[in-house]
Parts: structure tokens; sequence; C-alpha cells
């Protein structure tokens, strides 16, 4: 048995197309969306994901803005870039490339966002609207891959789900998606403090590989016809991609996404998804 395709590029793109059309729907409404990024510092990993977003925005027609400050900036450089997209009115969103450098107090920097131009869906307003399930931009990366699943015909509803991972972008905000009841997934968080996380995993209809450690998940604690979704981008001595999940899950797994491929051009439409829709509902209310 081969698993099946989970195709994020191929999702991403049909993604794109339908926003292609919002947005133009948009400008007729004298409304062009524009997505910020903040990014400090030179690491060639976060220059090639910015260009990436920026280059998506090209295609859908949404306009991009860019603020670059060196790896030696302060908080306090930081801090003025952020009030003045806030203010910005032809940024209509942005996102703020984490991780920041160390010494600056990331927490701050996303607090002083303005929630409705938070791109992420990482502020906390935002983050406490979705466990208030309210209406929210909702954070890209498990967003995308809920709809990366019902774009397959993956069936959500009733599944035993298992998250590994509980970081902020991922791990955290995943399982309060799942189970919101338009996904009525059961869900298991496990983390490093896990005792037996293969017992875990072999129960698991999906599992979200998102801890950041290579080849982690095992053909042999995946339970055959399982939805796996590779998260996990670590790199070899080559920089090229290594993921959360081992290759010889293909072999047992109904469902695989593929790294790269899968979920990361996901999180990139989503982050376009949330941009649109941000200025969607300022049309409504202007
Ligand atoms: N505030 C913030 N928001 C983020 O969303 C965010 C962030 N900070 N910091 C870093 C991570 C990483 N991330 C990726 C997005 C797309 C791909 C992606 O599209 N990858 C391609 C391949 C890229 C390659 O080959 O290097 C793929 O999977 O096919 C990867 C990684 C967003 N992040």
């Amino acid at each position: 048995m081969t698993a099946q395709i989970l195709d994020g590029k191929a999702t991403a793109a049909a993604i794109k197309t339908e926003l292609t059309a919002r947005v133009a729907d948009l400008k007729t409404k004298g409304i062009t969306p524009g997505l910020g990024t903040v990014l400090v510092g030179d690491d060639p990993g976060s220059q090639k994901y910015v260009a990436g977003k920026h280059r998506d925005c090209a295609q859908v027609g949404i306009a991009s803005i860019q603020r670059e400050l060196s790896a030696t900036a302060t908080q306090e450089e930081i801090e003025a870039v952020v009030r003045e997209l806030n203010a910005d009115d032809e940024c209509t969103g942005y996102i703020v490339q984490l991780p920041l450098p160390k010494g600056i107090d990331e927490n701050r920097v996303l607090e002083l966002m303005d929630p409705d131009k938070d791109a992420d869906g990482l502020h906390p307003m935002n983050l406490g609207r979705l466990v208030l399930g309210e209406p929210a931009p909702l954070p890209c990366t498990p967003y995308g891959i809920i709809r990366l699943l019902r774009e397959h015909g993956v069936e959500i509803k009733g599944a035993e789900v298992v998250v590994v991972g509980r970081g902020v972008t991922i791990g955290r905000p995943m399982p309060l998606l799942l189970s919101r009841r338009s996904e009525n997934a059961t869900v298991t968080q496990c983390h490093t403090g896990t005792r037996d996380l293969a017992a875990h995993l072999r129960r698991a209809d999906i599992v979200i590989a998102a801890a950041g450690v290579p080849h982690l998940i095992k053909p042999e604690d995946v339970k055959p016809g399982a939805a796996v979704l590779d998260v996990g981008v670590s790199r070899d001595e080559n920089g090229k991609i290594v993921g959360d999940v081992h290759p010889g899950v293909a072999e047992v797994a109904g469902w695989l996404s593929p790294n790269p491929g899968g979920v990361g051009p996901m999180t990139r439409a989503q982050l376009l998804v949330n941009v649109v829709e941000a200025a969607e509902r300022s049309a409504a209310t202007s």
C-alpha cells in the first residue's frame, strides 16, 4: 500500500485562484488589500519564506509592504515599525516573521500589533476569539491543515487525532480548531512530556506531526490507512528539508502530506485568506 498524497501545492493554487477573484471584487469597491511583513535579521530560511509570501501576493493582486531590520535591531526599533504598520492604511494585514532575534521580547511585539491587522492569527486577542468561537483570523498552518484534509475528503468528524507538539504557531492552536463543532474531532495532544508516544500514535486516524524532530513518526507506530501530516521543517547538513515523518510511513499511511509541497504552501495560502477576509470585513463596516 502506498499513501495517497495530500497535495498542498495544488490545493493552495486553487485557493489562490479563488482569492484572485475576491481581490478583484474588493478593488471595484476601492479597497486594495496589502500584506506587510516585518523581517528582522538575515536568516536565509526566513528571507526565503518572506520572499515567497510576497510572490504569492503578486499572484493574487495583493499589494506588498516589506520592512527589514538588521539582526542588531532593538526592541524599540522593532516596536516602532509595528506602530507604523498599525497606522498605515495601505497595510490591511501584516506578519512579524518569527523567531525574532535573542533578547527581543516576542510577546510584547505581538501584543502591540493591531489585532484587526493580524494576518497570522497569533495576537492574544485573536487566540482568545478562537477560544470563544468568535470570528477571527485563524492561525495559518492549523487552518491550512484542516482545509487540506477537507479538500481530499479525509473525514475529520469523529476522528481520533493526535497532535504532536505544543508550539504557539501550530501545536497549541491546532486542537482548538479540531475540537470546534464544525470539525468535531477528538484530539490528543502529545509533547516531550508524553510517556508513551507510540501508544497514542497507533490509535490515531489522523497524525499531525509538528514537533520539529526529524523522522520522529516511524512506520511501525502508524495505524494502517491513517492520514499523516508532516509539519516539521528541520534541515540536514546540505540545507535540505527533513520532516518529522519517516519516509517509510508512506507504505503504511492512507494519506500523507509531502514535505515540501504539503503544509507549507497551505500555510502561505491561508495567510492570503486572512488578509483578504480582513479587507472584506473592513469593506462591510465602512
Ligand atoms: N510570523 C510567522 N508566521 C509564519 O507563518 C511563519 C513564521 N513566522 N516563521 C517561520 C515559519 C515557517 N513558515 C513556512 C511557510 C511556508 C513554507 C513553504 O511554503 N515551504 C515550501 C518549501 C520551501 C523550501 O523548499 O524551502 C513547501 O513546503 O513546499 C515553509 C515554512 C511560516 N512561518
